[in-house]
């Protein structure tokens, strides 16, 4: 059956269960709750909250079934060309776990692993010198893993390293990084998989200055030759990537060197052992038994049987507050395309707009429009079973705010009066976590990136490449002289707000 068909059969079902609410078809089939439910390793999730009864689930599996979801996922472990608009593989699970015998995997796995020997090595080495800080240079893919994993995963005082991350171009940053910051006792990571990228030069060009020593400047870098030529740095200050790992699927080779050194790397290991630990799950888990196939299809009916434009991410954990910010990353940037493999247009809606914030902070902020506003957002709940800080009553309230929350989303509650009744319906996923593990981490940041790729397969598109993001930076570049003043601009609105900046800048 053509995919347009398939599409136009989800639709049918979305219109089917248009006048069903949640409250009711729960009623109807109590046992949702434990059949929408898949467990893998350290996470739990239900999805007895989404707006799917068992017979638009079959359809939805059908859609999976029919461009071969498990078959395309061998493919993506063995190595196969799976982003073919850049000729390449992408090998993310063979840096983290060793799942097939196809030789490009295998050697990926090697090379990954002889890596992580020399990370080891680095990290002895600077543990044994008068080194306390570090600041790890990097936008992207090369910055969103790492700092939400040493975010999440550091202990409440450090505990050998500070890491720090600068990231933006304004100097701004910069500026406020290195305030109280002592050269003589810190190192830097410059992390750039192209070492092309304008942020990224500019700021390692701030630090290397700044650092007045090239002993304690590192690279991480699919582009060895460019960073020892425009920064001098040593061969074995160097350590690789390579092109068949995506950037934003990048934090599990030496780009997550910041966390090694945060956390230790045997965490970092644990970390890694996580991931694969989802992946060894995804590759041999039954469709229905699988976490990332409910997730990946339950995307697919919210965006295309529901036509709903956004989808939330809500951590019920003050150390995952940065999971938005990498997930915008990682699901925008890989699914935000419309055309399909072969050029055409994908003619459906794909990735809708992520957003989120940490809970219960945001409570008090969005969630007024989640409860009672005219767009229905679905919600990626995620909690943690323990908390590890001492402080239990508080642990208890946030898992209460958590549940209470999907609950009353879900539930609604009527009342006479319409400013004071909260229609519910709203459809939420659950994903509980057992604790904040590196473990845990892993497995979780592994489930999002599995869900990503059979998000694509459904919609026929590339999640690995980004020429999206290409354009702006070319416009920006070809505008760098007239921002100085030495050329003028072409389009006659940026010519017209280059003069208003000039005449805005206040005289020093
Ligand atoms: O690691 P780099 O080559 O410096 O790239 C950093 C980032 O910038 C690019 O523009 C892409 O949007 C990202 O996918 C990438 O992660």
């Amino acid at each position: 059956m053509p995919a347009a068909h398939r599409f136009e059969q989800l639709g049918a079902q979305a219109a089917r269960l248009a006048e069903v609410d949640l409250k009711s078809m729960l009623q109807a089939d109590p046992a949702r709750a434990g059949d929408f439910a898949v467990r893998a390793g350290p996470l739990y999730a239900s999805f007895a909250r989404q707006g799917y009864d068992r017979a638009a689930l079959d359809i939805l599996f059908d859609q999976l079934a029919a461009v071969d979801g498990p078959g395309r996922l061998r493919a993506l472990f063995a190595g196969e060309t799976v982003n073919p608009t850049e000729a390449r593989p992408a090998l993310h699970t063979a840096l983290r776990g060793d799942l097939t015998h196809e030789t490009v995997a295998r050697d990926a796995h090697a090379q990954a692993q002889a890596t992580r020997s020399r990370m080891r090595g680095l990290i002895a080495a600077l543990a044994a010198s008068d080194v306390t800080d570090i600041v790890s240079v990097g936008i992207g893919g090369s910055d969103l893993g790492p700092r939400l994993a040493v975010d999440a995963l550091s202990a409440p005082t450090p505990d050998r390293f500070r890491v720090h991350f600068l990231s933006n171009v304004d100097g701004a940053a910069a500026q406020r990084t290195l305030a109280g910051l002592d050269p003589a006792r810190t190192a830097v990571l410059l992390i750039s998989k192209s070492f092309g990228t304008q942020e990224t030069l500019l700021n390692g060009a701030i630090l290397r200055q700044w650092l007045g020593d090239d002993e304690r400047l590192y690279a991480i870098t699919a582009n060895a030759e460019r960073a020892a030529s425009t920064f001098a740095i040593a061969p074995d200050r160097i350590l690789p990537m390579w092109d068949w790992v995506g950037g934003r699927y990048s934090l599990w080779s030496a780009v997550g060197l910041p966390i090694a050194l945060a956390i230790g790397a045997d965490r970092f290991d644990e970390l890694l052992a996580g991931a694969a630990e989802m992946d060894a799950h995804v590759l041999d888990a039954a469709p229905r038994d699988n976490l990332a196939a409910w997730h990946a299809l339950t995307a697919i009916w919210n965006t295309n049987a529901r036509g709903l434009a956004t989808q939330a991410v809500m951590p019920y954990d003050e150390r995952l507050k940065l999971l938005p910010n990498y997930l915008q990353q990682l699901v925008m940037e890989s699914l935000g395309k419309s055309v399909k493999l072969d050029g055409s247009p994908v003619g459906v809606q794909t990735v809708p707009v992520w957003w989120g914030g940490v809970g219960t902070d945001s409570q008090h902020s969005f969630f007024q429009a989640l409860h009672q506003g005219t767009q229905i957002v679905p919600v990626d709940f995620i909690g943690v079973a323990r908390g590890d800080d001492p402080y239990r009553e508080n642990h208890a309230a946030l898992l209460s705010n958590l549940l209470g929350q999907a609950e009353a989303l879900a539930n609604g509650q009527a009342s006479a009066d319409p400013h004071r009744a909260y229609p519910g319906n709203r459809p939420s996923t659950m994903i509980l976590l057992d604790s904040l593990t590196p473990r845990s981490l892993g497995a979780l940041l592994a489930l999002y990136e599995h869900s990503v790729y059979l998000q694509a397969l459904v919609w026929g598109i590339n999640p690995f490449d980004q020429f999206g993001v290409e354009l702006g930076k070319q416009v920006a570049n070809r505008l760098l002289p007239a921002v100085h003043g030495e050329a003028v601009a072409d389009d006659v609105v940026t010519r017209a707000l280059l003069a208003e900046l000039v005449k805005l800048k206040p005289a020093k």
